[in-house]
C-alpha cells in the first residue's frame, strides 16, 4: 500500500485554482519533497492530505485512509508541522509536550522520556521550562518539530523544516529525517528551498501552477542536470528573469 495516493486532485479558493488535477503516489519508507516556488500549491496538498481542507475533486488516501471521509483517522496516523505555527504561547515545551502526549494517547512514562530525548537531540534542554513566548523563532521550531514526531507516526508532514534553524541544527534534524526515513516511515517535506530538497530527499515532486511539472529523484541526476537546472527548466524561469506567474 502506498503511503499517499493522489489521484487528479483539485481545489480552488473562490476563482483561483491552488492545485488542479494534481496525481502523485509516494511510498513507504519515502523522504518526498515537494518542491515548488511560492504559490505552487504544496501547502493546499499538504492540508487535504492531512485532512484539513476538502478537495472540489479527485481521490486522495493516506496509508489507504481517506482523509475527506476519515480526517479524525488519518490524524491520528500522522504527525504535522504546518506552515508558520509554533507552541501556544503561554505554554513552556515541557509543558505543551505533556499536551502533544495527552492527545496522542501516551503515558506519563513515554512523554517524559521522549522529551528528555528530543531536548537532547535538538539541543534544548535549558529552555524546557521557558514561556514558548520567550523562545527565539528557532527554538520555537524544535519545539514544533519534535511536537510532529512526538508520537512516531508512521507518515510525517512538515513544511519547511530546516526553516529559522543555525546550520549544526540544520545538520542534526537532517540526521533524524535520514534516520526516521530508514527505520521505515515516510517523511514529506514542502520546500522551496532547491539545496535543501536536493541534498535531503530520496524524491523530489516539482510543483508548478498547482501540477506535478517534474518527479525527479536526485541521487540519480548526473553533474550536467542538477536539481536546480530541472526546477528553473519545468517553472519556465530564468535566474535574469525571475520566476513565470503561476495564477
Ligand atoms: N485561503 C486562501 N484563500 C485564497 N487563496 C488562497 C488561500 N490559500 C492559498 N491560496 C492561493 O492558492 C495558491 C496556492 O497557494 P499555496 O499556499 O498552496 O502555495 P504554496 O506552494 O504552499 O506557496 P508558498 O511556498 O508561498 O507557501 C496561491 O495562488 C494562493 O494565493
Amino acid at each position: 500500500m502506498p503511503a499517499i495516493q493522489i489521484d487528479d486532485l483539485t481545489r480552488a479558493y473562490g476563482d483561483v485554482t491552488a492545485v488542479e488535477e494534481l496525481s502523485l503516489t509516494v511510498a513507504e519508507g519515502e523522504l518526498f519533497g515537494l518542491l515548488g516556488p511560492n504559490g505552487a500549491g504544496k501547502t493546499t496538498t499538504m492540508e487535504v492530505l492531512t485532512g484539513q481542507i476538502v478537495p472540489d475533486s479527485g481521490r486522495v488516501r493516506v496509508l489507504g485512509v481517506d482523509p475527506v471521509t476519515e480526517p479524525t483517522a488519518v490524524r491520528e496516523l500522522v504527525g504535522v508541522l504546518p506552515e508558520k505555527e509554533s507552541p501556544p504561547s503561554f505554554m513552556t515545551p515541557r509543558e505543551y509536550f505533556d499536551f502533544v502526549g495527552a492527545v496522542r494517547g501516551l503515558d506519563d512514562e513515554a512523554v517524559d522520556e521522549r522529551t528528555d530525548t528530543w531536548a537532547e537531540r535538538l539541543g534544548f534542554a535549558e529552555k524546557l521550562d521557558t514561556m514558548a513566548t520567550d523562545l527565539s523563532r528557532g527554538q520555537q521550531q524544535k519545539v514544533m518539530i519534535a511536537g510532529a514526531f512526538f508520537h512516531e507516526p508512521a507518515v510525517v508532514f512538515i513544511d519547511e523544516p530546516l526553516a529559522n534553524l543555525d546550520p549544526i541544527v540544520q545538520e542534526r534534524v537532517k540526521r533524524f529525517l535520514r534516520e526516521y526515513r530508514e527505520a521505515g516511515n515516510t517523511i514529506i517535506i514542502t520546500t522551496h528551498d532547491v539545496d535543501v530538497a536536493a541534498e535531503l530527499c530520496s524524491r523530489v515532486g516539482v510543483v508548478h501552477g498547482g501540477g506535478l511539472v517534474a518527479d525527479v529523484r536526485p541521487a540519480e541526476l548526473s553533474a550536467e542536470e542538477t536539481l536546480l537546472d530541472v526546477f528553473l527548466d519545468r517553472v519556465d524561469a530564468t535566474v535574469e528573469g525571475g520566476v513565470a506567474a503561476d495564477d
